[in-house]
């Protein structure tokens, strides 16, 4: 274990790259991906079956805990680490993103924003203090600036705006952090789909300094070819040793072709939430297990697979419990799913360490059967 937080490159494929983020509390393994326990769990995971998949990091929402339990009693308890039985590293964000996107009676102002809960109509404060504050009474490894994502679309001047606000409270989130030794601040770069307040925004965080950057305002409805089109020239615009994650991405192409554009880290709520719903991704594409063609069929989901899921049962059985709404359903399909979304970030750190990246990606794709699988 370091006694500090460092990022080491090993490798590079193209615009792709593999290395290691170490903490005090254990290695990063990247490009990475980062289930997310939002309220102190990944649902329907215990947190050594979050590991079993391959997770070397998860992530913790400022917003959800501030409401409920509260970051007090978190740290009361001993911090989110002991709280949820993980003790390896934790990301969290700051807060804003879910104020805006849950919350009600929202009041955005230079300060920051005043909010209801959306859990009890309590009224609320987010400032870039506060959020330096919750997530260093949860024990955060890895803590977000407090930025505004804009909701897209959105005109050019409001995104500029936008982006002006977040770089002023990055300021502040950079000095009300502190000095933590083995704990890491990662900026957040705003600026929509504008290349030039995206260039600007870089030049801002890179000014006042941060352990890692984030690109945010993506994955926000504005479609994969834009999203793209985005990552063609932003990563670039960020420190080149410094780790770049990408917040909120995303399904598996969205995955593969972020990290073809120089992303390390990233995160996304799809392969837990869809697991509830009965969607199952597979190697050779995206199957939804109530549907009727599955009730007889003994195969397991993937023959390839190695999780749980894949080695103890069939879709004739997962799909009887899912449809009796049985708990092992949830249980089952977020294993498989997790296990998947890692089993392509390990296959992504091997194939750009040995130089084969484009072949790799070219067997993703063709792996990928459209249609029922
Ligand atoms: N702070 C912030 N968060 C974002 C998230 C949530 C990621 C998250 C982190 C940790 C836990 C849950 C969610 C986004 N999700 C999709 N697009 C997103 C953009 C932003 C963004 O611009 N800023």
């Amino acid at each position: 274990m370091s006694e500090r937080f460092s990022f080491d490159l090993h490798a590079r494929d193209g615009k792709a790259r593999t290395g290691v983020i170490q903490t005090p509390r254990g290695a990063v393994r990247t490009p990475a991906f980062m289930p997310v326990g939002t309220a102190a769990t990944v649902k329907a995971m215990m947190p050594e079956s979050v590991r079993a998949t391959g997770a070397d990091i998860l992530l913790g929402n400022t917003y959800h805990l501030m409401l409920r339990p509260t970051a007090e009693r978190i740290d009361r308890l001993g911090g989110l680490h002991k709280f949820m039985n993980w003790e390896r590293p934790i990301l969290t964000d700051s807060g804003g993103f879910q104020v805006m996107s849950l919350a009600g009676l929202r009041k955005l102002t230079e300060k920051g924003v005043t909010f209801k809960s959306h859990i009890d109509g309590s009224k609320h404060e987010l400032t870039p203090e506060r959020s330096m504050e919750i997530q260093r009474l949860l024990g955060s490894d890895i803590v977000m600036c407090f930025d505004e994502c804009p909701a897209l679309p959105a005109d050019r001047d409001r995104i500029a705006e936008s982006m002006r606000l977040s770089m002023r409270w990055a300021e502040r989130s950079r000095a009300a952090f502190g000095d933590r030794p083995g704990h890491a601040l990662f900026g957040i770069m705003q600026g929509g789909l504008e290349q030039d307040l995206r260039e600007e925004s870089a030049e801002a965080l890179k000014a006042i300094g941060f352990e890692g950057y984030a690109v945010g305002g993506l994955a926000v409805g504005e479609g994969q070819e834009a999203m793209f089109d985005c990552l063609d020239y932003a990563p670039g615009f960020l420190p080149e040793d410094k780790p770049r994650y990408l917040m909120g991405v995303g399904k598996p192409d969205d995955i593969v072709g972020a990290v073809k554009r120089g992303i390390d880290m990233m995160d996304c709520v799809l392969p837990s939430r869809s697991g509830r719903t009965g969607q199952v991704f597979t190697r050779h594409g995206v199957l939804n297990i109530k549907n009727a063609r599955h009730i007889d069929d003994p195969r397991p989901l993937d023959e390839a697979c190695t999780c749980p899921a894949c080695r103890n049962f069939s879709r004739a059985y997962l799909h009887h419990v899912f449809r009796s709404q049985e708990i092992i359903s949830s249980m089952l399909l977020t294993w498989h799913n997790l296990h998947y979304f890692q089993e392509i970030m390990a296959g992504m750190r091997e194939a750009i360490a040995a130089g084969t990246f484009a072949a790799w990606e070219a067997d993703f794709h063709a792996g990928r059967a459209q249609g029922d699988i």
